[in-house]
């Protein structure tokens, strides 16, 4: 049975210091919901925040990851890497790394094979422009990100994929898709993963919804039934408005 995820993508934010005192305001949140809690630090905060969060339930997890083992890869973390100070989920394919970075859905498979190969698990991301939405081709944008990035997998490997919808246009801009329009999208993912791989395996994929996920609206995108969490940029660095969302579900 899928689970409830919300998982905090704390990107480029907090030195040091900021970051120790969120962390010290985590753990002072009151989980009252069944969601699994996630926050992914910077990488040279992801140790500290190994050792404040443990025992918490908490689990501290990396935005982003290379294809390779190791090697001469300037700038770059390996999964294995990763792996050796205690990270078991990787974001991988966010918009900000496709645009910025250049990711395309060729690598991403690269890096989703990597993750997969070091059993880790992997928050995949995709989602569409605004031009795509306007124009109507939203769905066939997500189905090919989808498609070109995971349906060379085995069946199986999807016990260890985490779905994250995030349309470009409700990043960081206060936008939200209506939770219509979130619970439609998500439907359409559940789908073409059961045309792909099975009803039983299409049920079993968390789907998580990100882009302007607030305390205000969470609650309503959350009772969607094929949204199983979010990915929250903006509000996951406030405590409170971060386990305003946890406590959504
Ligand atoms: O990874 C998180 C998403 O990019 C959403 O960011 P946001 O909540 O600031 O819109």
């Amino acid at each position: 049975m899928r689970k409830n995820i919300v998982a905090g993508n704390w990107k480029m934010n907090n030195d040091l210091s900021q970051t120790e005192a969120l962390l010290s305001a985590l753990t002072n949140q009151t989980k009252t919901s069944n969601a699994e809690v996630m926050v992914a630090p910077t990488f040279p905060n992801l140790y500290q925040a190994f050792n404040v969060l443990k025992n918490t339930g908490i689990e501290v997890i990396a935005q982003n990851m290379h294809f390779a083992e190791n090697g001469a890869y300037t700038g770059e973390v390996s999964a294995s890497i990763l792996k050796s100070v205690g990270v078991q989920t990787v974001i991988l394919g966010h918009s900000e790394r496709r645009e910025y970075f250049n990711e395309t859905d060729e690598l991403l498979a690269k890096k989703v094979d990597a993750a997969l190969a070091n059993d880790m698990r992997v928050i995949f991301c995709f989602g569409e422009e605004l031009a795509d939405r306007k124009s109507g081709n939203e769905e066939a944008v997500v189905e090919s990100q989808i498609k070109n990035a995971l349906f060379h997998l085995e069946p199986s490997a999807f016990e260890n994929i985490i779905l994250a919808y995030e349309p470009v246009w409700a990043i960081g801009t206060g936008e939200t898709a209506s939770p219509e329009q979130a619970q439609d999208m998500h439907a359409f993912i559940r789908k073409t993963l059961a045309d792909k791989y099975g009803t039983d395996i299409a049920d079993s994929v968390s789907i998580l919804y990100g882009g302007s996920v607030k305390p205000a609206n969470a609650q309503e995108i959350f009772s969607k039934p094929d949204v199983d969490g979010g990915l929250i940029g903006g509000a996951s660095l406030k405590a409170e408005d971060f386990f305003a969302i946890v406590n959504a579900f």
